[in-house]
């Protein structure tokens, strides 16, 4: 882990209330596969290359029609007010100084019209499929007249995952973060709000929201790369890699472990994307040599803020950008056209703690 992360991770579990750091932090079930996401990227080890022109590394890259100045991405997490009193607001501030991708969760804690006009680069918006359709065709509309340019649509949550660490405990406020954005409060018998999660959601989705509103819609919880090509096929415009934090279905298979398969099935059509327990350069570069185009940072970017507030999430991106930029510039990759597969090899027994 980079030491910058480890240090606002001990500073936000200083500053953050209890009920707001076991939602964070908290995992699915048995909390195995949370507990696995950043191991997994340690079972690869590098093949760099020698006497190649590193003297300027340039991260910069395409993607969707969007420019960005590095492949970190923000993202899509709920409620940053838990996190600090300016909320999304200051993570969008802290994203865009650093010259990084937000995505912007659907459970927002303000209003995504404020967030976009802080947004001074560029974002997407995450979307969850509602029982309600009237609710996400809404948000998803309200977003592209915000100016988001991509649509992320979650796949993996029909319902919440059930994270005993926090469950008992609640959210503070979150029946007023919740209608923020959808206009609608979950009822004690929130299995029937309108905002709630619609469990019978397809990839018919992809195409609708697609025509809605006109962006391309990326579909984000894929896992698997015969369920990443059935998204394409229904119109995805991306995929982002993800077991959602580890969040939804316990003992899934780490990020790490699923990219290759999702790249080999669909990375010739359309970019594919990953997150989950991506902690250092070192991680992100195992990550883009596996063939994800852009990364996504979850937690960290919540330690950032409840740590520094927009201040913190911009050093939290620097810094990782410019430690990518290291370590490329160390494995003979001066562009993220040069982090190809060969610099990557797995093995199967990584040593945990050499003496
Ligand atoms: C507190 C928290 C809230 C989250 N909220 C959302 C959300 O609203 N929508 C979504 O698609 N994913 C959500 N996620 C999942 C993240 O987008 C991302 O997949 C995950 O955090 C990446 O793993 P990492 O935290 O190890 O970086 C959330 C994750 C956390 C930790
Ligand atoms: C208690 C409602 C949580 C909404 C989903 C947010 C999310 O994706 C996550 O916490 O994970």
């Amino acid at each position: 882990m980079s030491a910058l992360v480890d240090a606002q991770h001990a500073r936000a579990r200083e500053v953050l209330g209890s009920e707001a750091l076991a939602y964070y932090e908290s995992g699915a079930g048995a909390e195995l596969t949370r507990r696995e996401a950043e191991a997994a990227w340690s079972h690869y080890r590098l093949r760099p290359r020698v006497l190649t022109d590193v003297a300027a590394v340039d991260l910069s890259l395409d993607l969707l029609g969007t420019h960005l100045a590095t492949p970190l991405l923000v993202a899509p997490t709920a409620y940053h007010r838990l996190a600090h009193p300016d909320g999304e607001v200051a993570t969008a501030r802290g994203a865009a100084a650093a010259g990084a991708l937000l995505t912007l969760s659907a459970r927002a804690s303000q209003p995504l019209e404020s967030v976009a006009q802080a947004a001074a680069g560029p974002w997407w918006f995450q979307v969850y499929a509602t029982r309600d359709p009237a609710v996400h065709r809404g948000l998803a509309v309200r977003a592209r007249d915000a100016g988001a340019t991509a649509l992320v649509l979650t796949g993996d949550t029909p319902f919440v995952g059930r994270k005993p660490l926090s469950d008992s405990l609640g959210i503070p406020g979150i029946e007023d973060m919740v209608a923020v954005n959808s206009g609608a409060h979950l009822r004690p018998d929130a299995a029937t709000d309108a905002a709630d999660q619609w469990p019978s959601a397809t990839t018919d989705l992809v195409a609708e929201l697609a025509a809605l509103t006109g962006l391309p819609v990326l579909v984000k919880g894929v896992l698997r790369g015969d369920e990443a090509a059935r998204c394409v096929d229904a119109g995805a415009a991306g995929i982002v890699v993800s077991t959602h934090g580890g969040r939804q279905l316990d003992r899934v298979v780490p990020s790490a472990v699923a990219l290759p398969e999702v790249v080999a099935a669909v990375g010739d059509r359309v970019p594919v994307l990953v997150d989950g327990g991506l902690r250092s350069g070192l991680d992100v570069l195992t990550a883009l040599a596996l063939g994800a185009r852009a990364v996504l940072l979850g937690r960290p970017v919540l330690w950032a803020l409840a740590a520094g507030g927009a201040a913190g999430v911009r050093e939290l991106l620097d810094t990782l950008t410019d430690d990518l930029a290291h370590v490329m510039a160390l494995a003979g990759a001066p562009t993220l056209d040069a982090v190809t597969a060969d610099l990557v090899t797995r093995i199967e027994r990584p040593v945990e703690r050499p003496v």
